[in-house]
Formats: C-alpha cells, structure tokens, sequence
C-alpha cells in the first residue's frame, strides 16, 4: 500500500465540498490505490456543519480513508499538504459575472497563498475553484513565491466538459468520441471553447457544424452554461463542478490519456502570444505528475480574436486586485 497523501479542500461545509469529498475518498481522483488524509478548511460559523461531513465520511468505511482533519485554521488545514482543492468562496447570484465575486472572494485568496506558501509541501499542486478562479489562482501563486508558479492552476474542465458534451449532442456521437477539445482563456463568459481543435470519432468536429451554429448558438451556450444553471436551479453547480474538480486534478496527478488533450488554467509562459504569468486555459498534456501547454495549435483569425478578448479580461481582473498582487 501506498503512503497517504494529504488534500486540502477548502469551504468543505459547502454545496461543491459535499458533493467532492466522497469522491475523493472513494478513490476516483488519485487512484484506487492512494490512501488519503483529508484536510477540511472551513469557517468558524460552518465547524458544526462540517463536523456533520466528517461523520458521514466516517459512516462511509471508505479503505482508503487514512483520517480526516477539521479546521477553521488555514496553517493547519494546509500543514503539509500534496494536493488543494480551493473551493471555499462565495458563489454568484442570478445576474452577476464572475468577476462581480472579485471585491468578496479576493482576499481570502491571498491568506490562502500565503498559508500554503508556509506550511504545506513545496511540490503541492493546487486547483482554484472558487471565482472568478483564473483571478483568485493568480492571487494565490502571487501570495505563495516559495512555490513554483506551476503547481497552481485554475479550474476550466467544466468548460471543457460542457465543450465536449454540447458538441456530441449536436453530432449524435458518444461524449467519448470527442477528442482534442480546447477551451481557451478565462473561466468567464469571454472564454473560448474553439471546435478547430475538437475531432469528433476522428473527423475534425468543423467539417460536421455549421459556423452560423458554431458562432452563434455554441459558443454562447457553453460560456454561458453556469448562468443558465443558477437559472434553472436557483444556485450555482456543484455536481458537475465537483466532477471536474476530480477531473482536473485526476489529469494532472495520473496523466491525460494517449494523443488526447484537456482544458487547464495554467501559468502562461507567453506560449500563443499571452501575457506571461497570467492563468490562462490553454490545452495541455499530462505526465507523470506533470502538465505541458500543447504547442503548435493552428491560430486562425477568428480564434486569435477571441484569444485576445478573453486574455484581456484577465489582464483587467489582474490590475483590479494589484493591491493582493506581492
Ligand atoms: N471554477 C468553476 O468551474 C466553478 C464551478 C462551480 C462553482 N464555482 C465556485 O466555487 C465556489 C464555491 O461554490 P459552492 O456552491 O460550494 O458555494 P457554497 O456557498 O455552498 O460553499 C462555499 C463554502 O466556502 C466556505 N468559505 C467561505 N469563506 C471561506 C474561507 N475564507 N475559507 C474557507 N472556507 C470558506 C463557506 O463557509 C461555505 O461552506 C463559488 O465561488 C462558486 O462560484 C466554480
Ligand atoms: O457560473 C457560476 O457562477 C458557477 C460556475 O462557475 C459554473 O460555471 O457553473
């Protein structure tokens, strides 16, 4: 058996949390032969509600459950931790963008940073959940500069997920005959879910939509998709956000499968002409442990637009929190 690593989840006592850490333990996000140590971050007020969680973890008998760990400390809930999942943040409301989270969620990004940069493992690997995720995974790695800026990364296999499903929808294919999917940029509504990369059962995925669908109609729909769940459900997702947390971090930690691609917030080194050091989704491989932007995409006019925008954005939400930015 393998030695216990230890994950951090943090707003544990919340709607993603409870739908995250049984997975987690279950085994589908590090392998069914990974015990783990959960470290549960919470609020003062949300203790007894997480102390509920821990006793329905503990209900669960889970093999792989090596111990659980409840607190409102961040030093304690990061000491020595492999892996973070930050999730703890306000959700937004019918009718806001995500950066309108900005001013709320900001700052607890940066104690967050600057806890995991004291206490937890050097070869962490962080996922930023919470929104506006590419802003707040940004504001963490600024916070945490014993780090190296690759171990933190934004959230946007949901995205991509959503990408992958809309297009088999449309195709009348299987979600698992969509390979090559990318989805550029911000986890906003200027992101860019680019079908020019996505192969459906091997055919490139342009060749079987039209453009005035692809333009109009999918674009829209999929960058749009969580304002059209709080909608739907009167709150933001958290199934599918906790499955692709799982994902996420399932890729990074374990591998992405043969010539396939996924969908990551990732520190940029200017690859595709974007701004260095801003967390920006790019396709990437994974390999042992390890993530690599994939280079040599084809740019044409129409994505490079849309790149830009989205890199824009983020440029603005980088200068709107300059003050947490060391
Ligand atoms: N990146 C994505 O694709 C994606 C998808 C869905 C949701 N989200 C975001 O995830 C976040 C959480 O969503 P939710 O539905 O679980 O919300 P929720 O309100 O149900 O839970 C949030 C939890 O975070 C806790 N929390 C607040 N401040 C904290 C802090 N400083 N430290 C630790 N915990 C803290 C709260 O007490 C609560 O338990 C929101 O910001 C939401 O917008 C992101
Ligand atoms: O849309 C939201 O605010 C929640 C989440 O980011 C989502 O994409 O579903």
């Amino acid at each position: 058996m393998k030695q216990p690593v230890r994950v951090t989840v943090t707003g544990a006592a919340g709607q993603i949390g409870y739908a995250l850490l049984f997975r987690i333990a279950s085994g589908a996000m590090l392998g069914d032969d990974q015990p783990v140590i959960l470290q549960l971050l919470d609020i003062t007020p949300a203790l007894d509600a997480l102390e509920g969680v821990k006793m329905e973890l503990d209900d669960c008998a889970f093999p792989l459950l090596a111990g659980v760990v409840c607190t409102d400390d961040p030093n304690v809930g990061f000491k020595d931790s492999d892996y973070a999942l930050l999730v703890g943040a306000r959700p937004r409301g019918p009718g806001m963008e995500r950066k309108d989270l900005l001013e709320a969620n900001a700052a607890i990004f940066s104690v967050q940073g600057k806890a995991i940069n004291d206490n937890a493992s050097k070869n962490i690997k962080v996922l930023v959940v919470g929104n506006p995720a590419n802003t707040n995974a940004l504001i963490t790695q600024r916070n945490a500069p014993d780090i190296d800026p690759r171990n933190f990364t934004a959230m946007m296999r949901l995205d991509h997920n959503r990408a992958k499903s809309q297009l088999a929808a449309k195709t009348g294919k299987a979600v698992s005959d969509i390979k090559n999917m990318t989805v550029w940029g911000n986890h906003s509504a200027t992101q860019y879910p680019d079908l020019s990369t996505a192969k459906v059962a091997g055919t490139p995925a342009l060749e079987l939509v039209e453009q005035d669908w692809y333009e109009n109609d999918y674009i829209p729909t999929v960058a749009q998709r969580g304002a059209a769940i709080i909608k739907a459900r009167g709150a933001s997702s958290a199934a599918s956000a906790a499955n692709a947390a799982i994902d996420h971090v399932r890729s990074w930690a374990l591998g992405t499968e043969g010539d396939d691609w996924v969908s990551m917030g990732v520190y940029s080194d200017g690859s595709y002409g974007i701004a260095e050091g801003l967390i920006y989704s790019f396709p990437c491989r994974c390999k042992n442990g390890d993530w690599e932007i994939v280079q040599g995409v084809e740019i044409s006019e129409f994505s490079q637009a849309r790149m830009k925008a989205t890199e824009q954005e983020l440029t603005e939400e980088r200068d709107a929190v300059s003050h947490l930015l060391p």
